[in-house]
């Protein structure tokens, strides 16, 4: 697949800019880790990639193709899994494949073999083959999760998008969330993008982090360039106290 390229990407809604000028590219199979405080930009950055929103400035490109519009090949983890959960993980991994398929065939979901594979394939990859029969409604959140993981591979994405993929999990599962999907990428060789709060996460999990602020892009490194400075000037700009919190949290 070749590189993402985001050029020059604004959006405004009326006086508010969520994102200003943000420009980077990302080569194929490359994990980034989307750092910012609240209302930084990252949800807005995340929802252009995926052709949810459309720029107000800017373009995204896959190599020298101009993407737009709302986008299969594009997989999406959101913080909240949107599993059914009358279903089982299966079933809802499987549905990953309906979004590829023509309306007719997704109303009356029928599934092709390869897509059952895909589906095996992808709750293998997340761990939880075993659980494949197991009704989504039962299990634990971190297992939700990576159904929801499992169901954007099975999309078979060029690229998978993570918007807070663990902020509602307590702090091991989201450590064994964030594992799956980083080895799920690697498996794959697959470009993710995955924006995160918890700094100490995103060090162990990240390979290179893109630092957003009032919608600017203030940082774009490797792990060996995002000290304490530089999360310091990510979150707490003129916030002593927290900064501190922050140094003693990641330590
Ligand atoms: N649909 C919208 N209409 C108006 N303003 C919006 C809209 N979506 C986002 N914004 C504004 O754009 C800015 C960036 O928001 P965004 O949700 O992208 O930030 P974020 O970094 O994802 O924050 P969080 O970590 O809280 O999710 C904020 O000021 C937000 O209020």
């Amino acid at each position: 697949m070749p590189a993402i390229n985001v050029e020059n990407l604004t959006k405004r809604y009326g006086d508010t800019v969520a994102l200003e000028d943000a420009s980077f590219t990302i080569p194929e199979g490359e994990f980034v880790v989307l750092l910012g405080p609240s209302g930084a930009g990252k949800s807005t950055l995340l929802r252009i990639l995926n052709g949810l929103t459309e720029p107000t400035e800017g373009g995204v490109y896959m190599g020298d193709r101009k993407l737009s519009g709302r986008r299969s090949d594009i997989g999406m983890v959101f913080q909240m899994h949107y599993l059914v959960e009358s279903m089982s993980a299966y079933k809802n991994a499987l549905t990953g494949a309906l979004s590829r398929e023509d309306l007719v065939r997704s109303l009356l979901t029928w599934y092709d073999t390869p897509d059952k594979v895909n589906a095996l394939e992808a709750l293998d990859t997340v761990g939880l083959l075993d659980e494949a029969q197991q009704r989504a409604g039962s299990m634990s959140g971190g297992q939700k999760q990576r159904v929801g993981i499992a169901r954007a591979l099975v999309q078979q994405p060029d690229l998978m998008l993570a918007d807070e993929p663990v902020a509602s999990l307590d702090p091991k599962a989201a450590e064994e969330v964030m594992g799956y999907m980083r080895d799920a990428a690697k498996e794959r060789t697959l470009t993710t993008i995955a924006s995160l709060h918890q700094v100490g996460l995103a060090r162990e999990f990240g390979e290179r982090y893109i630092g957003l602020r009032d919608g600017r892009v203030v940082f774009d490194g490797g792990k060996d360039d995002l000290t304490m400075d530089v999360v310091d000037e990510i979150y707490y700009e003129d916030d002593e106290e927290a900064s501190a919190a922050t140094q003693e949290a990641i330590q």
